[in-house]
């Protein structure tokens, strides 16, 4: 048994900040629904409430009270609560889904083609079912054209050309929402006047009291608990597609199911209450400034926060006049322009190091310095304890290890492997086998296939020809979670989700060692604190990423790979943007892992750094040619001036090989 299993919960967890929240939460909705129910036309009125309920009062005017407050307040006020809440839930899902915090129902066209449907539908004179009908049809085919004209983006894994598909769907969405409205604006011009005023009110948004609160109320709850229930592999999709894949998240199936609970989420609100605009940007952009980016807490608080603040602006608007009411639609957007600066200003003036609720806390980050500090921190676990085992939770990844090192089985191999994009042949006929302890150094020109080909070995993009197996079984055939305990990929640019803090993108890095359904456990911890240790960002754990150098980022990107320790480390140009004493520590890292046990492939531009570090190179050629065998062998100075086409001269220093211009 290792130290890891003995180590203590989370020092910094805190939960007082948590319950903070949570009751600060739980008094909006308790506010809004008190207001929501007390207020009307003429005025707020205290004992409207406990008329209501038949505590206070007897006779006519506690029977007219209690008659209003049951059937006009309380259908709107519920209405009104979950159209808030589905809109800044879809709002949420649709920024996680695009990485846009611009993204929203409106802005992608979803809650426009819903518009149009039912503006179509009062021209032509047709109300209730016939409405909700059109309104839900033209929703659906919203999010229809935006999945045809965005396929590749969900088809796409992040990679490549599917780096940009979440920008061009977003894209798309904007086009499409703004083809809706031309047609809104042409079907009022040609509306008949009588009817002009309906579906202008409608368009900003109403509630009237009438709407149908019980389905719109389930389909709330529904789909909170559906997106709660996602939360953790949707915090690991935070680091980028590449990552989240490599750490077992099946990233295609869940962006699918982000897009549909998003439309069902938007129909249901339009079709409730019209357009109500801000709701689904406002909500979640600030509850992110306030709460932090992790989806686990943030979608619920979408749900809670987003009702609570259409009731609210509801009340408003039915008592700023009284008794004209406002439409809450315009209210809301006349509030939301000002709010939404306010917390952009806000946001950007926090202080660094503020943690979100319910986060386990960055060990003291106000008092550390690189060091002394941490140790606090890392009193749960250290290097040594991560060496020592535990990693491997999955019984069968456990055996398959054992397995593959009994039998000396090359961790990986690929076999006559061809690589490629379309129209673009890149490597052919890669015959390859890492074993447990080597050192791979991956070199090439520009273009010529080193990122395709890590992305390939990782699993995250199929070969065109040949076979690849990982631990002795072919790669496409391991469970996605299991994959992940085996081999980690650290991509060529890590993304850098807003709002999350270092020790928190390092934490994901141990999503394949744990159960979905299990909170971090004190071992999580104990792996995490001691990568930002061993990547000297002990001092940085409570900085949002946000807010980190380029150098800073990659070391917690590396961290993240470190908490993940597979067996397999594949590295696409892990030195980038680091300084030379930081590009020193790292090799050392890396050689520390090839000691031992691990298998490691890192591409490099650099032939004399690759030359110091390698126990194997593989070469690989513009043109579809590649050398591949122990380092010394390859690595020489006329092989890698026939590689690059420039001349380069060997020295020999004291340090090791040093290649030269010639
Ligand atoms: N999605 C894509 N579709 C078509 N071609 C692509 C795609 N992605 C990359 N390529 C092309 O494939 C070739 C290899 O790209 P890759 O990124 O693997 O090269 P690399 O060796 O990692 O380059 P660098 O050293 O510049 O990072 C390049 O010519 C690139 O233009």
């Amino acid at each position: 048994m290792s130290a890891l299993s003995g180590a203590p919960e989370p020092a910094g967890r805190r939960p007082g900040r948590a319950r903070a929240a949570g009751l600060a939460l739980a008094g909006l909705v308790g506010l809004s629904l008190l207001l929501g129910l007390s207020c009307g036309s003429a005025g707020c009125e205290a004992g409207a409430l406990p008329q209501a309920l038949g505590w206070a009062g007897e006779g006519p005017e506690a029977a007219l009270t209690q008659a209003i407050v049951e059937r006009l307040r309380l259908p709107r006020v519920l209405a009104g609560f979950a159209v808030g809440g589905l809109l800044a839930l879809a709002g949420a899902l649709m920024q996680l889904l695009l990485r846009n915090p611009l993204a929203d129902p409106y802005v992608l066209g979803v809650s426009g083609g819903a518009s149009l449907g039912a503006v179509l539908a009062l021209g032509y004179g047709l109300g209730g079912l016939a409405l909700g009908v059109s309104a839900w049809g033209g929703a659906a085919l919203s999010l229809l054209l935006l999945l045809l004209i965005g396929r590749q983006g969900l088809r796409g894994l992040g990679l490549g050309e599917a780096a940009e598909a979440p920008s061009r769907l977003l894209l798309s969405g904007v086009l499409l929402a703004a083809g809706w409205q031309a047609l809104i604006t042409l079907s009022l011009a040609l509306a008949p006047e009588a009817r002009l005023r309906g579906m202008l009110f409608w368009l900003i948004g109403e509630l009237s009291g009438a709407e149908p609160w019980a389905p719109a109320l389930a389909v709330l709850a529904l789909a909170t608990a559906a997106a709660t229930a996602l939360g953790a592999p949707l915090k690991v999709m935070l680091l980028g597609d590449a990552r989240a894949q490599s750490l077992g998240v099946p990233v295609r199936k869940l962006r699918l199911a982000l897009c549909l609970l998003g439309a069902a989420c938007t129909a249901v609100a339009v079709t409730t209450a019209g357009a109500l605009g801000f709701v689904g940007l406002l909500v979640p952009h600030g509850l992110r400034l306030l709460l932090g980016a992790d989806p686990r807490r943030l979608l619920p608080a979408c749900a809670l926060a987003g009702g609570s603040v259409v009731v609210l602006a509801d009340t408003l608007a039915r008592s700023l006049l009284a008794p004209a009411q406002l439409p809450v639609g315009a209210l809301l957007s006349l509030l939301g322009v000002p709010l939404f600066l306010l917390l952009l200003m806000r946001g950007e003036g926090r202080p660094s190091g503020a943690a979100p609720a319910d986060e386990p806390a960055p060990p003291a980050a106000e008092a550390v310095d690189p060091g002394s500090a941490g140790k606090e921190y890392l009193a749960h676990g250290t290097f040594e304890a991560v060496e020592a085992g535990e990693s491997f939770e999955s019984a069968e990844a456990v055996e398959a290890v054992e397995v593959v090192d009994a039998a000396a089985t090359p961790r990986l191999q690929a076999r006559a492997l061809d690589l490629g994009h379309p129209g673009r042949p890149l490597l052919r006929g890669l015959d390859l086998s890492l074993r447990p302890g080597e050192r791979w150094a991956l070199l090439g020109p520009n273009g010529a296939g080193k990122t395709t080909l890590l992305q390939a070995l990782a699993g995250l993009r199929p070969p065109q020809a040949g076979q690849l197996e990982l631990a002795g079984r072919p790669l496409a055939d391991w469970p996605l979670r299991e994959a992940a305990c085996l081999r980690g990929l650290l991509p060529q640019q890590p993304l850098v989700p807003a709002g999350l803090r270092v020790d928190e993108a390092v934490l994901l890095g141990r999503h394949p060692h744990r159960d979905a359904a299990v909170r971090d456990t004190p071992a999580d911890w104990a792996a995490t604190a001691a990568a930002l240790q061993r990547l000297g960002l002990a001092a940085l754990a409570g900085r949002r990423l946000d807010e980190l150098s380029g150098g800073e980022r990659q070391r917690v990107a590396l961290a993240g790979l470190l908490a993940q320790d597979p067996l397999l480390w594949l590295l696409d140009e892990p030195l980038a943007a680091l300084d030379l004493p930081q590009q020193q520590r790292l090799l050392d890292l890396l050689r520390e892992r090839a000691d031992a046990g691990r298998s490691l492939m890192a591409s490099f531009h650099d032939p004399s750094q690759a030359a110091r570090w390698a126990s194997h190179a593989l070469l690989l050629a513009p043109d579809g040619r590649w050398q591949a065998g122990p380092a010394e062998e390859v690595l020489r100075a006329e092989t890698l001036s026939a590689l690059y086409g420039h001349p380069l001269r060997l020295l020999a220093t004291p340090q090791g090989p040093v290649f030269v211009p010639a």
